[in-house]
This record gives structure tokens, C-alpha cells and sequence, in this order.
């Protein structure tokens, strides 16, 4: 044990993911630690009390992690677990990412009862997502496909599903895997087909920035290859100005011992999409981000980003 801490309390949101990933870090933690003992502190946030609202509208992505900053500020949690993919991409000062898990499955996913994949998907079905990112890129590939809003948890998405409201629905591959639930998964989407959300689908540990105590127990936790493509994808989701108004893809892998960095801005119609890509050593993501994001720029990006202030949006990406 690299300190004297006896006892660790995690801090999470309480839908049936949030709590499978804390259990997860719990037992991550005690697999390493056999002395160490190992508490949740469930705690419900502002984002999953408004279900009803834009999330945009109200607040984004912060929503869901403020009241969970709040215990590591005063002590009744020492970390917090989230999906990356949530995180604010600058964090309020005093809070730090002390780790950066190694990643699940990255990629969206085609669920439907009926279908078996979009390609098959006639004209007119219906399709649900609440991902501005996910809706826009779709558009641009199958315009005759009609999206429609779908928000809550997994479980509240695939019972809409389940009820008949949606042809088909758009999920995250990695929250569905967690849950066992991944052989309801009909296709999963590729890269070409899809570029995920920065983020999607690794984990993100919270901690307070002062607490170099929890920060060396969870040192065996980082993944490296994970925190350096996930570095580079929240750099451009940075720059661009991420959030849940913006239909933005970034995603990074490690091939062949260098970083390949690919990017997506769109209309939220998907009447314009802009890409671009780049390779770069696995030293310096936050660099290979800038010039990804220049390239956008250099296609326009100025152009979406007005157009999407100017818009009154009224869905999210969650
Ligand atoms: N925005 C909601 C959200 N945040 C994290 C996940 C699960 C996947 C992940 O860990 O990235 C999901 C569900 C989804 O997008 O379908």
C-alpha cells in the first residue's frame, strides 16, 4: 500500500451504470489492496433529477458531477468514478483527473428488435437518439431515416425501444456491454460509420487535486495508451468548445506505435460534416489535437460553431 489510507469512500450517481463502474473501481481497489476498505457514497445530481429538460439548456455536462465535486471538497468521498465521456472538459480548480482507465468498446451501437443494421432501416423508420453527434453524422448518411429524442438510462432507453416508440436506437457499445446486456446489440458501428464522443466509452477517476494520497493509489489503475488517445480527443472537444450543444466526434487509437487522431464537426441536420485527421508520436496529443483542430477550422468550423449559437438546440449528447 503506498500510504496509510485504511479506508476509501467513492462517490457515484446511482443509475444501474454509474454504480456497475464504482463496484468496478471498488473491486479493482480491493483486488490491489487487500487491506483497504472500500465504501460508496450514492448520491443522486441535478442531472438525473431533471429528466424532462434539454439537458443543454439547464447545464451540460456538469450537472452530473457537481454534487459528486462537492463530497471529495469537503471529505465525505476521496473519488469519484465517471464515464469520461461526462466530464467537463475543463474541471472546476481544486479537482484533478487522477486516472484514466483502460477503455471498453469505443463504438456506438445499432439496437432494434426488428432490424439488424441502418443500411437495413426503410425509409421513414424511426431512430432514436439524443446525441446531437450521433443524429447529425446518421443524417448525413441516411437523410430518409427520421431521429427522434430519446433520454433517461440505458434501461429507460431500451424500454422505449421495447415499447415500440423507436424502429431502432443508438446506444454507447461500452454502457450496454457493462450492463450484460451486450447481446442486444444488433451491429456495432464502425469508425468510418461512426466516430464516437471524446471520451466514450474509458473512465475517468475525480479526485480533489490536493489529495496526492488517493492519487497514488490509483496509480495502477491508469492506462496510458487510454489517457494519451483521450488526451488528444478532450483537446479538440476543448478547443472547439465541446458541449452538449455540439454534434462533435474525436476519436484517437495507438496504431503502429504512433497516434492516430480523427475528428467530425457537423450541422445538427448533417447537411455539413467536416472531417479531418492526423498522425503524430504518442509524446505530445494535446499538439496533434491543435493541428486537427486547425485543419477544422481551415474547412469551416467557424462557420458550424456561429451557426450552432445562433440555433436554439433541444437535445443533448448524453
Ligand atoms: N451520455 C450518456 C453516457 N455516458 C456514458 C455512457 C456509456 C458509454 C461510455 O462510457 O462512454 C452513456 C450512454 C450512451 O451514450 O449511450
Amino acid at each position: 500500500m503506498p500510504s496509510s489510507i485504511k479506508k476509501i469512500t467513492i462517490a457515484t450517481r446511482e443509475s444501474r451504470l454509474a454504480l456497475w463502474q464504482a463496484h468496478f473501481v471498488k473491486s479493482e481497489l480491493e483486488r490491489l489492496y487487500p487491506d483497504l476498505t472500500v465504501e460508496l457514497l450514492g448520491m443522486t445530481t441535478r442531472g438525473d433529477q431533471i429528466l424532462d429538460q434539454s439537458l443543454s439548456k439547464i447545464g451540460g455536462k456538469g450537472l452530473f458531477v457537481k454534487e459528486l465535486e462537492a463530497a471529495l471538497f469537503d471529505g465525505r468521498a476521496d473519488l469519484a468514478v465517471h464515464s469520461l465521456k461526462d466530464v467537463p472538459m475543463v474541471l472546476p480548480d481544486g479537482f484533478t483527473l487522477a486516472c484514466v482507465m483502460a477503455r471498453e468498446d469505443a463504438r456506438d451501437a445499432f439496437i432494434s428488435n426488428t432490424y439488424t443494421s441502418l443500411a437495413e432501416l426503410p425509409a421513414g423508420a424511426v431512430v432514436g437518439t439524443s446525441s446531437l453527434r450521433r443524429a447529425a453524422q446518421l443524417q448525413a448518411r441516411f437523410p430518409h431515416l427520421k431521429i427522434e429524442s430519446l433520454r433517461g438510462n440505458l434501461d429507460t432507453r431500451l424500454r422505449k425501444l421495447d415499447e415500440g416508440q423507436y424502429d431502432a436506437i443508438l446506444l454507447a457499445a461500452a454502457g450496454v456491454k457493462r450492463l450484460g446486456m451486450g447481446e442486444r446489440i444488433k451491429a456495432l458501428l464502425s469508425l468510418s460509420e461512426a466516430l464516437p464522443a471524446a471520451g466514450q466509452g474509458a473512465l475517468g477517476i475525480e479526485i480533489a487535486s490536493e489529495r496526492a494520497d488517493v492519487a497514488a493509489l490509483l496509480a495502477p489503475l491508469h492506462d496510458v495508451a487510454t489517457a494519451t488517445c483521450t488526451a488528444a480527443e478532450r483537446a479538440v472537444s476543448r478547443a472547439l468548445g465541446g458541449s452538449c450543444q455540439t454534434p462533435l466526434a474525436a476519436h484517437a487509437v495507438i496504431e503502429e506505435g504512433q497516434l492516430f487522431l480523427r475528428a467530425s464537426l457537423a450541422l445538427p441536420d448533417g447537411s455539413r460534416v467536416l472531417n479531418a485527421q492526423a498522425r503524430s508520436s504518442l509524446t505530445q496529443p494535446e499538439q496533434l489535437a491543435s493541428g486537427v483542430v486547425n485543419d477544422l477550422y481551415i474547412q469551416g468550423a467557424q462557420t458550424i460553431l456561429d451557426a450552432l449559437l445562433s440555433e436554439s438546440h433541444v437535445d443533448s449528447n448524453r
